[in-house]
């Protein structure tokens, strides 16, 4: 059996819906079709929880409605009429949807997204499901809260591999169909509470199904050609890379490619199972295989971060930075959710690039108590993987650089910002 992701982009009006249909219509048999919200319904979803928590009824209303029209107008292009029958099932989802909205919520804040924001899966998978099957493509639709077993930290719940594998083989077992449809990115408590995995999810989803059920391969649709040497929105002329290793790729996740979500790599590299990261835009272009073995990459890698700040800590008291502080300055990161993306220390000062966030500021301040805080929060983090002094040149000509630090395969800077 195979797993093929379709992310937001991949459905984000009818027209890419049409075109779903197409590449499903030239898939091998036997397949988990793993779908996220269409478009960009999880921002949309995200509004409306900040509006519902807050108690702000009429905005909340308001973008209920945009929520709802912007799936109805989908639904007409796709079926002609929002009362086709095989859309019942949806139809209950935005029912469910509008009572849980007319209620109070509750004191926790994470968990009451996950309620509302998976919303935007269910309601993308119904439609697309009941598409296939008036399209002649019969298949299953999968609830996968009810087989994606998780723990309940809302937001970022982490997997119970054991039960998980246990509900999927039996659920999957591809005996009534050879093609079932599911939701990425959502998850289930033991008691059948919403979870989420973490924005961006679903690559990991379908890394998750893959593995569970041994997929011979796992392919993620997207709007590009494949892996790139660099984000094409940043850098234009960014080229395909035909082929990664698991290892590779797992690094360029880690300095912020973000192509591909951070956690999908492992679970498959575990079990040698390529991942093919190939274009909706044109399904017959080779695109990018992960595997455990692969050519030495061709070209450098470029991967830019915005959006950081460069913080430099220096006790106040006459102590040098050794393990005891290291230790405690980390323990407020990793309490604060701060991810580090660049450390350097020195006898008398500790410094990071980080990524600028709410809780931020809040661990500034219990910084504070111990050390001097200096920080610039004007500032980007660039990745060279592979790099060579023509290209450092080339990307730093007329830029400001802060900080660096240049290792055998990594060339990075923090830059002021452009
Ligand atoms: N190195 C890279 N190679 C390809 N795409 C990249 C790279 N870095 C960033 N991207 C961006 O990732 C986007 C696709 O990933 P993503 O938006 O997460 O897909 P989806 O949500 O549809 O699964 C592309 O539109 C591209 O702009
Ligand atoms: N819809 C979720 C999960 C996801 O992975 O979406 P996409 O495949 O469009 O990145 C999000 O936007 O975070």
């Amino acid at each position: 059996m195979q797993v093929s992701k379709f992310g937001g982009a991949s459905v984000k009006n009818a027209e890419a819906v049409k075109n779903l249909l197409e590449i499903v219509n030239h898939l091998d048999k036997s397949q988990v079709i793993v779908v996220s919200a269409m478009g960009k319904m999880t921002n949309a979803f995200e509004t409306l929880i900040q509006y519902y928590f807050s108690g702000e009824k009429e905005e909340c209303k308001a973008q209920l409605k945009f929520i709802k029209e912007f799936h109805n107008n989908i639904i007409l292009d796709l079926f002609g009429d929002l009362q086709h029958p095989m859309l019942s099932a949806f139809w209950e989802c935005v029912r469910q949807l509008e009572v849980k909205l007319e209620q109070l919520p509750s004191m926790h804040f994470d968990y009451e997204y996950d309620q509302v924001v998976s919303f935007g899966e269910i309601f993308s998978t119904h439609i697309i499901s009941a598409f296939l099957n008036t399209s002649g493509v019969n298949n299953k639709w999968v609830d996968v809260r009810h087989v994606l077993k998780t723990d309940d930290l809302y937001r970022d719940a982490n997997v119970d591999w054991l039960m998980t594998e246990e509900l999927m083989e039996r659920t999957f077992s591809f005996t009534e169909t050879s093609l079932y449809l599911t939701q990425g990115f959502l998850g289930g408590t033991f008691s059948n509470i919403s979870t989420t995995l973490g924005r961006e999810g679903s690559d990991y989803t379908a890394a998750i199904i893959g593995y569970v059920l041994n997929a011979e391969r796992v392919t993620v649709w997207k709007d590009v050609p494949g892996i790139l040497n660099a984000d094409p929105r940043i850098f234009p002329d960014a080229q395909k890379i035909d082929s990664l290793s698991y290892a590779e790729t797992i690094e360029l996740s880690y300095y912020g490619a973000q192509v591909i979500h951070p956690k999908t790599l492992k679970p498959l590299q575990n079990k040698q199972i390529p991942l093919y990261v190939k274009s909706f835009l044109d399904r017959e272009l080779p695109g990018t295989v992960i595997r455990q073995e692969s050519p030495k990459i061709p070209v450098p890698v470029f991967i830019l971060k915005k959006d950081q700040v460069l913080l430099t800590l220096s006790p106040r008291d006459f102590s040098f930075i050794t393990e005891e502080n290291l230790s405690r300055i980390l323990a407020l990161f990793s309490q604060n959710h701060v991810r580090i993306n660049l450390l350097q220390t020195s006898a008398l000062n500790f410094t990071v690039c980080v990524d600028r966030k709410d809780s931020f500021v809040k661990m500034v301040e219990q910084l504070k108590e111990f050390y001097s805080v200096r920080y610039n929060d004007q500032v980007e983090l660039l990745t060279i993987r592979h790099y060579n002094q023509e290209v450092i040149d080339e990307k730093l000509k007329d830029r400001v650089v802060i900080d660096s630090q240049v290792t055998r395969k990594n060339a990075r800077f923090v830059l002021q910002s452009s």
